[in-house]
């Protein structure tokens, strides 16, 4: 069966800096892989190759069978590749239903209408309370993006990026900022994503990575240097050399 998504012999350099090295990833509607890796590894330059952010110089990137590479960002994420950032990108003025219900708008090309009228809109209402709902939003849906947790302004990230209707979801280190109480919340609310839909976590806490992903992606130096189960990696000499090393060995002890 065609992957849904798929990326074969990516490359790319910065300067005399190859931070992408021949990568090659498929995923299946359905899957759940974390993507980790020390710090400057190349994770987030990866992710930005794949959504468009940034061209490669070779290689080529796939969706549903479709080779995306010379589309825009935009033009890939009405495909259905979709991403959220490290860091969060909200309005604090605005509510939770009113980013998620111009998200919709914007996906259904009607941003341009004066936008308060939305209330008018049952549809785009239910749809965005349905879309808070899955994130578990719904009780700050009518605050102010300011007034609400931190870990709730990443849900809301994830609400947004739900918004477009992804087939293939990325997400830049949910957990990233998150008091470690509340990664718990995150956990929870990734798990109601839909099941069809295949997830690409970026993520630095392995006790998430290791409930979240069912297939684990070791990033190093630009290369993948493993792919496999969560246990697979967690026993793997070269991954626990390359990056979790006292993590691994804590683990085994406890
Ligand atoms: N636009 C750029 N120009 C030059 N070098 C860059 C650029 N973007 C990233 N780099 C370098 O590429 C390497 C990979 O960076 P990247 O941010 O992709 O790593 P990462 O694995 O996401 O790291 P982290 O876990 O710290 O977010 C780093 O050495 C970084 O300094």
């Amino acid at each position: 069966m065609t992957p849904i998504f798929a990326v074969e012999n990516l490359e790319k350099h910065f300067g005399g800096l190859k931070v992408t090295q021949n990568v090659s990833l498929s995923m299946a509607q359905g899957d759940r892989i974390a993507l980790i890796g020390p710090n400057g590894a190349g994770k987030t330059t990866f992710v930005n190759l794949v959504t468009g952010q940034i061209p490669p110089d070779s290689g080529r990137v796939l969706l549903a069978g479709e080779d995306v590479t010379r589309l825009s960002a935009t033009q890939r994420v009405r495909k259905g590749l979709v991403r959220t950032f490290q860091v969060t990108r909200l309005f604090s003025d605005m509510t939770p239903q009113e980013h998620v219900a111009l998200a919709l708008l914007q996906r259904q090309g009607k941003s341009g209408r004066m936008f308060g009228t939305y209330a008018d809109m049952p549809d785009i209402v239910a749809q965005s309370r349905t879309i808070l709902a899955t994130l578990g939003l719904t009780r700050v849906a009518d605050e102010k993006v300011r007034e609400i947790a931190y870990g709730q302004q990443r849900l809301l990230e994830i609400a947004l990026a739900m918004a477009l209707q992804p087939k293939v979801l990325l997400l830049d280190e949910p957990a990233a900022g998150v008091p470690h109480s509340d990664t718990v919340l995150i956990e929870q609310a990734l798990a109601q994503l839909p099941p069809e839909l295949a997830v690409l976590m970026i993520e630095h806490d392995m006790d998430f990575v290791f409930r979240f992903a069912q297939r684990v992606v070791v990033l190093a130096a630009g290369a993948i240097i493993f792919d496999g189960t969560p246990q697979e990696v967690a026993a793997d000499p070269r991954v626990r050399e390359a990056y979790l090393g006292s993590y691994a060995d804590a683990r085994s002890v406890a």
